[in-house]
């Protein structure tokens, strides 16, 4: 157990207005418990640890500075808040972050006042923030604008995706009054790619940190005397002809920049000035800042400590679980290592997430082969489209969740033309402690609706590798499969290369006749067991793989309605998913006129919250206990007891 920091000012702060009573060397003090405060929260919880070291001090002078909660101030992602959690009234709690009834690991409107704007998916604090802002000049037509201040923090990495460049045009022509900062730490996950994290390094190398009198200098200029903007043109020109427009002025922002992100002295008079300027277009303040700030092995370590378990805080060495079988995600790379050897055609796409999706792997071996586009799943698709429409063979590696920003590219783009793209997606199904935001829950229904998609979800690392071999194989137009977080089951050997499955075709595990428990995906071992628990009371099961949610392998889903009494279907995906293809097969060809029991188990209608895996999946009810009690339930009363001459 690591000891508590000392933490006598922090101790003195019950709202954020407290801050507004300290003095800028302590604040600085603050600044210190706080980072001390955080550390030791993480190393008890596990979670993102380097962005929120990374803004303790931008933190502190934001609540110095505004008045918040009335001053609207939203996280991009929402994973750096941890020291806002901690100085917005939710401290005593801290130590529950991402535990199963704790507070949840990034902003959430029903957990705080504080958090104005729910996250978790990148790159959406712009636009939520420009329409606070435009809300405010709404309801108070002839207020003065700096009566309500909206702040948006945004990371580098998050400003490389498409959003945040939609709403910047936006509010750059909407001259609306907006203050974003950009939190440049020169990393995402991964250290950052793409022209425009490039363009940021230009931008910090050919501008040195400006001094605090020039910061003055410069906002002072810049507000608000409308005679002076004729001169501030000048101004800009001629500063344009030596060092060059910033892309954010050219947009319609006022620019500031770049300060450095941990130094209060020059923070807290900006951002005063900032607050109180009642014109102007929208700002852009610059900051500098380091991932990982202020704690040396976060500061050490290659990913800056992004995301991490529980720590010993004096050595900083993660209590990292025995290794135990290989996780999909490194199945899922194996196997697509496998058959790019064989298949030079063969290219993978990862929006910012080589490590969580395998792709790192991909990468050493193809680097020409591999394509990271930062935080751009849009755009990841559309490239992926016309890769696939020169006979390249593209495999857009992509989390169940944020495949959602894509949408209309896989159906507009790909499944429309019938393209052959192959998307892997992992996370799916219920992924733990980052909860609700990043289940893998909605897939099966949104890719299940599009014509010509071809679905797979593997029963087990085997089926995984077998399934990359299918994709790798199929050419005629879209193909998808989805895989969980986390480690496989270890039990069958994983060849060295998968074997192509045939498309639209399910496999019977166990015969029986009672019972048919269809599974797609990796609930199948819940079937198997929940089969020995029914037969234990009479009630002989059959128990499928179906392998394929789209084509159906509607042979074996008419053959096991009509030879059973119960049908169940099982999924990791929410409703409107693999149970309701299912259920329109049936029902189209009079399954439920003759009788038949169906019960489609899926994901409740809802949103749930983080919790381990297991917890969560008892809670959607998706346990072998919970498949008896409903095969139980749906036979009637007395079922288990008059099994025995049904079996
Ligand atoms: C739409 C979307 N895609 C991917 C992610 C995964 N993700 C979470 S944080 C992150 C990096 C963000 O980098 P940056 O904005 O610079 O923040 P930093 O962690 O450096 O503070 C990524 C890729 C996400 N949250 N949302
Ligand atoms: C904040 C964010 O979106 C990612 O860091 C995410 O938490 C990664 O999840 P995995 O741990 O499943 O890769
Ligand atoms: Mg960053």
């Amino acid at each position: 157990m690591n000891p508590a920091p000392h933490t006598p000012l922090l101790d003195r702060i019950r709202i954020p207005a407290d801050l507004k009573n300290f003095s800028a060397d302590q604040l600085k003090q603050v600044a210190a418990e706080l980072r001390a405060e955080t550390v030791h929260a993480v190393s008890q919880t596990g979670g993102h640890l380097g962005a929120s070291l990374g803004v303790v001090e931008l933190t502190v002078a934001i609540h110095a500075v505004f008045d918040t909660p009335r001053d609207k101030l939203i996280w991009d992602v929402g994973h750096q808040a941890y020291p806002h959690k901690i100085l917005t009234g939710r401290r005593d709690r801290i130590h529950t972050l991402r535990q199963p009834g704790g507070l949840s690991g990034f902003t959430r409107r029903s957990e705080s006042e504080y958090d104005p704007f729910g996250a978790a998916h990148s790159s959406t604090s712009i636009s939520a923030g420009l329409g606070m802002a435009v809300a405010r000049d709404l309801l108070r037509p002839g207020g003065k604008r700096n009566e309500q201040s909206v702040i948006s923090v945004i990371g580098d990495g998050s400003m490389s995706a498409g959003m945040a460049y939609e709403a910047m045009n936006n509010a750059g022509a909407m001259r609306s009054r907006l203050i974003v900062v950009l939190n440049d730490n020169d990393m995402s996950i991964a250290p950052p790619v793409g022209a425009m994290s490039a363009y940021l390094s230009r931008l910090i190398s050919s501008r040195p940190f400006l001094s605090l009198r020039e910061v003055m200098a410069k906002v002072a200029r810049r507000f608000p005397a409308p005679l002076e903007r004729v001169a501030r043109r000048a101004d800009e020109f001629a500063r344009g002809m030596l060092t060059g427009g910033t892309l954010f002025e050219e947009m319609g922002f006022y620019y500031v920049g770049p300060i450095d992100g941990h130094n209060l002295d020059h923070l807290l008079p900006l951002l005063r000035n900032l607050r109180d300027a009642d014109t102007g277009p929208p700002v852009l303040l610059h900051v500098v800042t380091q991932k990982g700030k202020g704690y040396p092995p976060a500061e050490a370590a290659p990913d800056k400590y992004h995301a991490v378990s529980k720590f010993n805080v004096v050595t900083g060495a993660q209590n990292k679980a025995p290794p135990g079988p290989p996780t999909y995600t490194a199945t899922f790379a194996k196997a697509l290592i496998a058959e790019a050897e064989q298949d030079e055609r063969i290219v993978a796409v990862t929006a910012a997430m080589p490590s969580g999706t395998g792709l790192d792997a991909f990468g050493k071996r193809f680097p020409r082969r591999t394509f990271d586009v930062g935080i751009a799943e849009q755009h990841a698709v559309t490239f992926a489209a016309g890769l696939a429409t020169e006979g390249i063979k593209p495999f857009v590696a992509i989390y169940s969740t944020f495949l959602q920003r894509a949408y209309d590219q896989v159906v507009h783009d790909v499944a429309l033309q019938k393209l052959p793209v192959r998307f892997a997606m992992d996370r799916a199904g219920l992924v733990g402690a980052d909860g609700a935001t990043h289940a893998g829950a909605f897939d099966i229904a949104y890719l299940g609706c599009i014509p010509d998609m071809v679905l797979m979800a593997p029963s087990d690392e085997a089926e995984l590798a077998h399934m990359v071999a299918t994709a790798a194989a199929f050419d005629d137009g879209p193909i998808a499969f989805r895989f969980p977080r986390g480690e496989g089951f270890g039990l069958e050997p994983v060849p060295a290369r998968g074997t192509p499955v045939e498309i639209g075709r399910g496999r019977v595990l166990r015969e029986g006749s009672a019972v048919a428990l269809l599974s797609y995906g990796t609930r199948l071992r819940e079937c198997l067991a929940a089969a020995e628990e029914l037969a234990a009371l009479g009630l002989s099961c059959t128990v499928a793989d179906a392998r394929f949610a789209k084509p159906l392998d509607t042979a074996l889903v008419d053959q096991l309605a009509r030879h059973h009494e119960v049908m169940v279907t099982l999924e990791e995906g929410s409703v409107c998913g693999f149970g309701a293809l299912v259920m329109q097969h049936l029902a189209m060809g009079g399954a439920f006129d003759s009788g038949l029991k169906f019960r489609p188990m899926c994901l409740p209608d809802a949103f749930l919250d983080h919790d381990t895996p297991k917890a969560q999946y008892e809670t959607a009810g998706l346990s072998a206990r919970a498949i008896v009690a409903q095969v139980l339930a749906a036979m009637g009363p007395g079922a288990a007891a008059a099994a025995p001459a049904r079996a």
